[in-house]
């Protein structure tokens, strides 16, 4: 595996000239541990990295931290060493989620990423201004936006075209195109994007069919690597990279967590604006802790018996609290577990140099 494969090119290569000096290599990030890194290597070697002071102190927030999809600059720890990263490189694009307003709470999703897919179908997932919000963040990021009419077996095809024309006229950078992920068709459309060398990544709710796309993609390439690794047990690199994944035909796919979530993301924004209106009602509220029912000095439900606001929205109204609270929910059950594992990682680690010093003890016990 080349660094080419892995997404390298002229532009990295060149602001990386003066490290290559200091003796450190170039490696993709495409693991986010919190403490530590998963990095690739030429050749396809993976390690666990660290950050660097430097690198940490000189981030003004967050967002420039390094990020999955990163080009860094690694200096390789010897035996029993850590290896850490010294710079970072300049991102090429950004793919990024911020709340809107506070500057500070930029989340970098993935660095790097040439195209992003939108998976959607012309049914129940269907939903527009889902949809002009991934546009927003995708034209952000500088990356190019694909979208995927998928499932187009079950719908009419009329449907799916009409699904089609709608997305389209919401952008005019995006490409978008009806497929069956799950009967392989239409999906050749994606060959051209996926060049060797181009990052992509692949966005959408739950269910819509992305891990169908994936397993497409993969084809027998993915087969083969596991059947690899049944036999030798080696390659572990190829399959715990599952977050960056070098396709046969081209092209590099990145998945992780911080991604997938987007969606969820997307959804409380998108859901929050198209109540704009009454939220700005609630702020009337006689409580600030209204719960908009039958509560006294309702200024949503007077707003309801004046005629004023319609009452099914009123109804959704209501529901979207449920439905936010729900996927706050998932969010931070989803952050315990990554918590979690991040404290086991340290643990092990800690564990690990404890280890180590004995043993450097026992070796070398005139250091001690
Ligand atoms: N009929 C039909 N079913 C599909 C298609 N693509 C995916 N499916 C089915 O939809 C279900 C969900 O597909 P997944 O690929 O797991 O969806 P996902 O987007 O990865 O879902 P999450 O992992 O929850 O994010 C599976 O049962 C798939 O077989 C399609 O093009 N047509
Ligand atoms: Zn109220």
């Amino acid at each position: 595996m080349t660094l080419e494969d892995l997404g390298w090119n002229q532009e990295f290569a060149s602001e990386f000239k003066p490290f290559t000096k200091k003796g450190w290599v170039p490696a993709r990030l495409i693991r986010d541990n919190k403490i530590t890194y998963g990095a690739l290597l030429e050749g396809g070697e993976e390690l666990e990295v660290v950050m660097g002071g430097k690198v940490y102190h000189d981030a003004e927030s967050d967002a420039e931290l390094p990020a999955v999809g990163d080009w860094v600059a690694l200096d390789v720890g010897g035996e029993g060493e850590d290896t850490v990263i010294r710079a970072r490189l300049s991102r090429q694009t950004c793919f990024s989620r911020k709340a809107p307003g506070k500057s500070s709470e930029e989340q970098v999703m993935a660095a790097n990423v040439s195209i992003v897919v939108v998976v959607t179908d012309a049914g129940s997932d269907f939903n527009p201004r889902r949809m002009e919000r991934y546009f927003t963040l995708i034209e952000r990021s500088r990356a190019k936006a694909v979208v995927l009419v998928n499932k187009s077996d079950l719908f009419p095809a009329e449907l799916n075209e009409e699904a089609k024309l709608e997305i389209e006229e919401l952008s005019s950078e995006a490409d978008v195109y009806v497929t069956s992920a799950a009967k392989n068709e239409g999906l050749e459309v994606l060959k051209k994007y996926l060049e060797p060398g181009v990052s992509i990544t692949i966005v959408g709710s739950s269910g819509v069919g992305k891990s169908t796309l994936v397993n497409q993609l993969m084809g027998e390439e993915w087969q083969w690597t596991s059947e690899v690794n049944e036999l030798t047990g080696k390659g572990r690199h190829t399959t715990t990279a599952r977050e960056l994944i070098v396709l046969e035909g081209g092209g590099i796919l990145i998945d992780n967590p911080g991604i997938r979530e987007v969606q969820m993301w997307t959804d409380e924004t998108t859901l929050r604006e198209s109540f704009a209106d009454i939220e700005e009602l609630a702020s009337h509220c006689k409580f600030h802790d209204c719960k908009h029912g039958s509560d006294k000095g309702c200024a949503i439900c007077a707003a309801v018996e004046s005629g004023e606001l319609d009452e099914r929205r009123y109804e959704s109204y209501l529901k979207l609290e449920d439905e936010i609270a729900e996927l706050k929910r998932r969010r931070k059950k989803r952050q315990m577990l990554t918590e979690r594992r991040a404290k086991r990682d340290h643990k092990i680690k800690a564990r690990n140099l404890a280890d180590r010093i004995d043993h450097e003890k026992r070796e070398r016990p005139e250091r001690y």
